[in-house]
């Protein structure tokens, strides 16, 4: 794109009636998987989070047999009783929504920023490739190692600390059951992946209703770098995976996370759990607004699969060895393509 314009400055303009040429996805292929969507006929599986830190020995034996379901068969779960405040998650939710409000030239600082840049914002993926825009404005800010984050608007900065942190609590301990799951000990991805210095990063989505809905896509068919990733949402529908290969929607609980495997979990596991195909559809009628917080290994280490599964008699590898910081930049510097980058690294 020449010059840039966000999605909401378009979807703002009360006679905007059709969509632009250059965010029309193949028709064929958005009628086909609309009408493919189906849900309830399995539930979402879901994690009580207290339950793998203060449940009995028998009830945490039980989650993590869940968890071990949930990665094998979905690649998706809902997490509740995380014990993270709900208060803080709708702070978080406003906040992110006050930036999006801020004028185009206060988020300007933040735009046109290399991939490995801590603070962006931008629409669509990745507006200098992309053959097809999606609907949808974003800001991602690197929370950990270090700690980043733009100065407005009022009162972000502390949030976004408090929020990340209160994540980051949840997903080692997930990452502990996760790992005994996969009949290591608790503490082995961990410590495979240095997850004292892990890579977080926060990626707020915004996407304005737009006129022809059947015709846009929020965010297309992905899967995410990363162990795993926490999503919550302002209560609009949007979010769909990809379930035995049939789109299945995803609303959640009230104040559940929702949680994705990403390609990491993929490769460490050496295949055993699958990143998730995921992808957001949009509305005409209420913006939505998504925060996906994406939990990686250390940016320098070397992701391959685990070499105590490999023992276990899970070999041979099937993933390359490649540092997270280089998978993420090669995912970030391309076109969104399904699970193409994963593809680079597979034997
Ligand atoms: O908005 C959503 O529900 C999905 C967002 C997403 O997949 C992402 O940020 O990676
Ligand atoms: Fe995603």
């Amino acid at each position: 794109m020449a010059t840039f314009s966000s999605i909401k400055r378009m979807a703002d303009d009360p006679n905007l009636t059709c969509i632009p040429p250059s965010y029309v996805f193949q028709i064929e292929q958005a009628v086909v998987h609309l009408d493919d969507v189906e849900g309830g006929e399995e539930t979402i599986p879901i994690i009580d989070y207290s339950l793998l830190t203060s449940g009995t020995r028998e009830q945490r034996i039980k989650i993590i047999q869940d968890l071990r379901y949930a990665c094998q068969e979905w690649g998706f779960f809902m997490v509740i009783n995380h014990g993270v405040n709900e208060g803080l998650m709708k702070r978080m939710l406003k906040s992110c929504k006050e930036f999006f409000h801020l004028t185009e030239e206060e988020k300007m600082e933040f735009q046109d920023k290399h991939v490995l840049d801590p603070i962006r914002y931008g629409t669509s993926f990745n507006a200098s490739v992309d053959d097809i825009f999606f609907w949808r404005d974003y800001l991602k800010v690197k929370v950990h190692p270090e700690f980043h984050s733009p100065d407005k608007p009022t009162g972000f900065r502390q949030v976004l600390e408090e929020y990340a942190k209160a994540v980051r609590v949840i997903v080692r301990g997930l990452l502990g059951g996760i790992s005994e799951s996969l009949d290591l000990d608790s503490d082995c991805i961990g410590r495979a992946l240095d997850i004292e210095s892990s890579l977080q990063i926060l990626t707020a989505n915004l996407y304005p209703p737009c006129p022809q809905p059947g015709l846009a896509m929020g965010f297309p068919p992905h899967s995410d770098h990363g162990l795993l990733t926490m999503l919550i949402h302002n209560g609009i529908s949007g979010l769909q995976i990809q379930h035995r290969g049939k789109w299945v929607s995803v609303d959640g609980l009230p104040n559940a996370f929702l949680v994705n495997t990403g390609d990491h979990m993929e490769i460490l596991s050496n295949g055993k759990y699958k990143s998730v195909l995921h992808r957001a559809t949009v509305n005409n009628k209420a913006t939505r607004i998504s925060i996906a917080t994406s939990n990686g290994p250390s940016p320098e280490a070397v992701v391959s699969p685990v070499h105590d599964l490999l023992e276990n008699g899970c070999s041979p590898a099937g993933y390359i060895g490649m540092k997270y910081k280089d998978y993420l930049e090669l995912q970030q510097s391309n076109k969104l393509d399904g699970k193409s980058c994963l593809d680079r690294v597979k034997v």
